[in-house]
């Protein structure tokens, strides 16, 4: 190649990886200019490489694709199909949806998924909440209001998922959590002190030990990257936000994030190493994880978290397992502290809960 045609290309007239094709967007991640064709290559292979170094799957492993037909899970599951395919991975894929019962928003979104079944040709399993725990999403907010409904969803989603994969028989489960939203929890945990969830949550697999690992394909994938390629490649998704969903102090983290991202996108993987390098001090004390006494799901208290919530919700005491003060052992369903400070009641969530999700993944 000549000189001045290499410089001209350089200048950004041509893509700067194949510098064959026009540009057709700047790269969210590295700000280069590149095409198309050279995005979806790029995209995918970061991915299948994150998949291979991280040894995410085995050959014949049957894998539940957490699918909420938001375009992270959309894409997660039409990127996964073709690599499955192109690179012989031997996956069994599905697609597991939970239906939390929030009219207007859900329903439309599990209209998309049964879409994409067809689309992608992956069997789907919808569980919902109101055959697993009786309640809808509507029917709770109408007992505990719009400020603490996060903390029901996060929770109950969490068990609805594990236990949709094990009706499928599922090997692991993945979720399109996204680089963005991995920095957003690092960068939470560490304002809320919470060392347990600080240690794991910057991990692409956790869950080892209970009943179902879990694992984040995307867990070095840009949000603007995923935006794009769900657009470029006309993917069929839903966009609506959780008509249920404002969380303030999350809201804040995610701008914070965002904004360092325009001023220096690797910002956002640099708080992923961060997460990801920090030892935590051996004398810290961490839960203990053991078996709800009620349901048998995995626990690190008496009861698990979605019993505690559930039984608040059947005892008309929809507050019970939101208090930081623990649900008392007198069967009365009080808390055993006095639950005021000063005269002001004292409520704080326990989980300061990601719209749809908890600070664990
Ligand atoms: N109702 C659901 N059914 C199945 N999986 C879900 C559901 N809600 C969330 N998930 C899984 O958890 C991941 C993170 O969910 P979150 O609520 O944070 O949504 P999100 O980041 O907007 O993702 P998406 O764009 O896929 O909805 C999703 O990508 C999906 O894999």
């Amino acid at each position: 190649m000549e000189e001045g045609t290499a410089s001209k290309r350089a200048a950004g007239r041509f893509c700067s990886i194949c510098t064959q094709r026009k540009p057709a967007l700047r790269r969210p991640k590295t700000l280069e200019q590149i095409c198309r064709e050279c995005f979806y290559a790029v995209f995918e292979e970061e991915i299948h490489n994150v998949i291979i170094k991280n040894h995410l799957f085995k050959a014949g492993e049957r894998i539940a694709v957490g699918a909420s037909g938001g375009k992270d899970s959309t894409v997660l599951a039409y990127v996964l199909s073709e690599l499955n395919r192109r690179h012989g991975y031997g996956l069994d894929l599905f697609l597991l949806s939970v239906d939390e019962g929030i009219t207007g928003y859900r329903d439309d979104s599990l209209e998309t998924v049964k879409r994409n079944e067809i689309q992608y040709g992956l069997p789907l399993k919808i569980v919902s909440y109101m055959d697993l725990y009786g309640w809808t999403m509507d029917e709770i907010v109408k007992v505990i209001g719009l400020k603490n409904n996060c903390t029901f969803c996060g929770v109950f989603r969490r068990q609805a998922l594990d236990r949709g994969a094990a009706f499928l028989k599922a090997d692991k489960l993945v979720t399109g959590h996204n680089a963005d939203d991995i920095a957003e929890t690092v960068l939470l945990n560490i304002l809320r002190g919470d060392i347990a969830r600080l240690s794991r949550c910057a991990y692409i697999m956790t869950g080892e030990d209970g009943p179902i690992p879990r694992c984040k394909p995307f867990k070095y994938t840009y949000e603007k990257e995923i935006d794009k390629y769900a657009y470029f490649k006309k993917l069929d998704y839903f966009s609506t936000e959780c008509i249920y969903s404002p969380n303030a102090y999350r809201g804040f983290a995610r701008e914070f994030i965002k904004d360092l991202e325009r001023i220096r996108p690797q910002a956002i993987l640099d708080i992923i190493r961060s997460g990801e390098n920090f030892r935590i001090s051996t004398t810290t004390r961490m839960p203990e994880q053991g078996i709800c006494e009620r349901c048998g799901y995995i626990s690190s208290q008496k009861l698990c978290k979605a019993c505690v919530l559930l039984e608040g919700l059947n005892r008309g005491l929809p507050k019970l397992g939101i208090s930081r003060i623990k649900a008392g052992n007198d069967g009365s369903g009080r808390p055993d502290e006095e639950p005021t400070r000063r005269g002001r009641e004292v409520e704080r969530p326990i989980l300061e809960s990601k719209p749809c999700g908890t600070l664990d993944f």
